[in-house]
């Protein structure tokens, strides 16, 4: 198991930190390539869709190996505090970040637990980097840890996050969400994209 020395590790044994016996699979050749886009898995996503004004709108390239990097900027509508991001929204940010590892293993998953530390206030205007990997996979248990950095990707770090992802049957979505979307979702450009990349059956 390796681990990306610029992602700060918070130490512990928490349940998203991988157990001895975790691997770091191969990357699935379907997945996008390294300094591809991993588009958005749904358009109505509030963090990663173009289909809310109000929308987070984060933008994810894939990295080398299991990584990816992710972007957005903090507009008005995401305050929490006067000027300042909403904690709540800057998590989902990471959960989708990290989420979208799973497209680099082309296997559906959902957050089982997602951890997030704020480090440094978030000001609207500003442009959050995100740094996302996968630490390693055990049975249905993908483990991820990320970092966020204010003003580019090398700039002072405002969050780390760590999550544990399991992977899920695509029944998971079509049997779980409300009806009616999902029957919309199938008609959704970025939801059938995102099928057809899929090993749909962990
Ligand atoms: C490719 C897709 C990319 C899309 C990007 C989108 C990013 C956004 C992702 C989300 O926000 S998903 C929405 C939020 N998450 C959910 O709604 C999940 C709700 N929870 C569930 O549906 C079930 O609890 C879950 C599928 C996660 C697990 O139920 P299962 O019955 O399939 O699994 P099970 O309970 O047998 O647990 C399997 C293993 O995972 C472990 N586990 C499950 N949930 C856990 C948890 N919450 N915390 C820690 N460990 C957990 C569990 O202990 C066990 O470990 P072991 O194999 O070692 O025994």
């Amino acid at each position: 198991m390796t681990s990306d020395a610029a992602i700060p590790s918070r130490g512990g044994l928490l349940p998203t930190t991988p157990p001895a016996d975790a691997v770091l699979p191969e990357r699935n050749p379907n997945a996008p390539a390294p300094g591809q886009p991993i588009p958005s898995h749904y358009t109505r996503c509030f963090v990663c869709g173009d289909d809310h004004d109000a929308g987070l709108r984060l933008e994810v390239i894939a990295g080398e190996g299991l990584s990816l990097t992710g972007s957005f900027t903090v507009s008005e509508h995401h305050q929490g505090a006067p000027g300042l991001a909403h904690g709540g929204l800057l998590t989902a940010a990471f959960d989708d970040a990290l989420g979208s590892l799973n497209w680099l293993l082309s296997a559906p998953a959902v957050t089982g637990r997602l951890e997030t530390d704020f480090r440094r206030p978030v000001p609207v205007g500003s442009t959050l980097h995100i740094r996302a990997e996968v630490v390693g996979v055990k049975g249905r248990k993908v483990f991820t840890k990320a970092v966020g950095r204010l003003g580019s990707a090398d700039g002072p770090v405002a969050l780390t996050a760590a999550a544990l992802f399991i992977q899920v049957p695509i029944e998971h979505f079509t049997s779980n969400g409300r009806p009616e979307d999902v029957a919309k979702a199938r008609e959704d450009r970025a939801v059938r994209r995102s099928v057809e990349n899929l090993e749909v059956n962990p």
